[in-house]
């Protein structure tokens, strides 16, 4: 059956229960703390029960710590604003840092603790780099126009903001400009080059040469739009850096001049593109900034190696830096303060990011359609695809999914756990038995579980009875588990208030001692496995306009 929904996904999970035993039929979330309150601006969102599982404000804090069922199986607790934070510091860094996903971009720095250059040394370090240090201007530029690229996509994505002009100066500033176009190019933007005043060097003919190998189109001023606003979405400033010197001289005087009047656009809200300035923003002061306050304003700066000292004036939204490529001799000669880069990301934020407006928030997907012939008969096997797809691109934890159960009162719980096995009998993972979701289960087997892959654009919601595995099932797992996860399983009493964490480590400690000798861990009995025998299925593909593609199989 096809359904081409013509409303807006609720992308805060939310779970719903009718007060029957019937299962949850929206869901997910490990954001939890049931609200009570009729006025909840949610509760109208909820057609057959006020209790729900996402709450503004807690009406549940509990003393101490609790043990946690989380997929991260660490000790959490409740913040003051009623979400469960990692209690440990180790814990928040792992929160907070990035892989190479989405994450990089909430790394949140004290503007204070970084060092800025001043132009002379910002000069020297690149001689340094270039010199002794054995770099080659080419590869400090390939990674400098890189990190202004992925800068870019981690803030503007390519969805929304695909029309790129890169304005690009005489000098390596116009080269990191040209980097990353190419470099947008091949993310899925659709770059412009502005290049005027072009250097006969082979570095900058080589960069030219690539770019019109990807038929990236170059523009003359003269050709150029005389209102920017219309025909692009990103403008990257790359004339000038930390070589400016004096007034802007033509044409780059009036290229500046149109990305300044671009700010009287923002002001008769209409839409404008936004402008990206690389390293410095063109024509301002290399250290005193926007001396005469009639310059440029961009809405992101990225930096290179490190902050010069205009960037102090910089007010826009979005500020990176980029150009991981700093050694540790730079570091220590010049008592350089930088942030650490995150993962693998060429680029890190400085500085708080803005205050969002959360109800602005959203995402144009752009995704293949879900056509009905090309779906597989059995659900299970769609859901096998569509794993198999997750795995593939490289999802984080593909096999993470919300668990949503109902308890006595008809109140729906989630969490995340992890997927542990798949076959025609159901979806199996394992938990503690003592565990408010098992005694929820035992009270109520229908439950329901949601997998989100973002990056696909993709959901699928299953809903069933849950049965507990057989007890050979769990030990067997049991066994194929690290040897501290088993000892975890013994030690955890899930759900449960626990004096701290020290407690558990004790435990913990003590248990690996008993078992150093290697000998074989018994599986605790509280300890063990469900399976979900599906009743229905629904495959959720994010389209264009949220005229998203529905699949609905039911699996009777
Ligand atoms: N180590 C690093 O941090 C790296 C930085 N990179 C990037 O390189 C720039 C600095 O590059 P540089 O070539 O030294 O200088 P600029 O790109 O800033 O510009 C120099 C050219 O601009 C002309 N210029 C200077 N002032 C004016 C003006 N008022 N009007 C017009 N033209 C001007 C200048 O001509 P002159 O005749 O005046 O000398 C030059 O032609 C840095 O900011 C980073 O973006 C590397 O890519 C990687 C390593
Ligand atoms: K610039």
């Amino acid at each position: 059956m096809w359904n081409l929904a013509r409303k807006s996904r609720i992308m805060t999970c939310l779970s719903t229960a009718h007060h029957s035993s019937l299962p949850p039929i929206f869901n997910a979330s490990n954001l939890r703390n049931p609200s009570r309150s009729p006025r909840s601006p949610l509760s109208k969102l909820s057609p057959f029960s006020p209790y729900l599982s996402l709450s503004l404000s807690p009406s549940l804090v509990l003393p101490s710590y609790l043990t946690t069922n989380s997929t991260a199986n660490k000790s959490t607790r409740l913040s003051a604003q009623g979400f469960l934070l990692p209690s440990s510091s180790l814990a928040i860094r792992s929160f907070c840092s990035k892989g190479s996903g989405r994450m990089g971009d909430r790394v949140i720095q004290n503007p204070d603790s970084i060092s800025y250059l001043g132009q002379r040394e910002a000069a020297e370090i690149d001689e340094l780099l270039m010199g002794p240090l054995g770099f080659s201007v080419d590869q400090l530029m390939e990674l400098a126009g890189f990190s202004v690229a992925t800068s870019i996509a981690e803030v503007y994505k390519a969805g929304e903001y695909n029309r790129v002009l890169a304005i690009c100066g005489p000098g390596n500033n116009g080269g990191d400009g040209l980097v990353a176009a190419r470099h947008l190019h091949h993310f899925g933007y659709k770059p412009v080059v502005c290049y005027p005043k072009r250097t006969p060097k082979p570095l900058y003919s080589g960069l030219v040469t690539q770019i019109e190998s990807l038929s990236i189109p170059f523009l003359s001023v003269e050709d150029l739009p005389s209102d920017l606003s219309k025909d692009f979405d990103i403008l990257v400033d790359a004339m000038f850096g930390f070589s400016f010197h004096g007034t802007p001289r033509p044409p780059f005087d009036d290229l500046i001049q149109r990305l300044v009047s671009l700010r009287h656009y923002d002001q008769a809200h209409q839409k404008s593109p936004v402008i990206v300035s690389v390293d410095i923003p063109s024509g301002w002061h290399v250290e005193e900034g926007d001396m005469g306050g009639e310059g440029i304003k961009p809405d992101m700066l990225v930096s290179l190696t490190a902050p010069k000292l205009c960037a102090k004036k910089f007010c826009g939204p979005h500020h990176f830096l980029g150009g991981r490529f700093v050694p540790p001799s730079i570091v220590d000669k010049y008592n350089l303060r930088l942030p650490p880069y995150p993962g693998t990301a060429m680029c890190v934020r400085i500085g708080k990011p803005p205050k969002i407006d959360i109800s602005a928030l959203r995402e144009n997907y752009i995704s293949p359609e879900l056509l009905e012939e090309r779906v597989e008969a059995d659900p299970i096997h769609q859901f096998r695809k569509w794993f198999d797809d997750a795995v593939a691109a490289g999802l984080k934890e593909p096999n993470a999914m919300a668990l949503s159960t109902v308890g006595k009162q008809g109140k729906p719980s989630s969490r995340m756990v992890l997927l542990k096995g798949i076959d025609k009998d159901g979806f199996v993972w394992y938990t503690n038995y003592e565990s408010r979701k098992a005694r929820e289960l035992s009270d109520n087997s229908h439950a329901s579980l949601l997998f989100y892959w973002e990056g696909l654009n993709r959901q699928v919601r299953v809903e069933g009875s849950v049965q507990k595995v057989s007890d050979e099932e769990s030990e067997q797992y049991f066994h194929s588990r690290p040897r501290g996860s088993q000892l975890g399983a013994i030690v955890s009493k899930q759900s449960t208030v626990v004096p701290g964490r020290h407690v558990l480590h004790q435990q913990y400690k003590e248990l690996e001692e008993k078992f150093s000798d290697g000998s074989m861990i018994p599986k605790p009995k509280h300890w063990g496995g469900y399976r979900l025998q599906p009743e229905l299925f629904e495959f959720w593909q994010g389209q264009q306009s949220r005229l998203h593609d529905r699949w609905f199989s039911s699996h009777l």
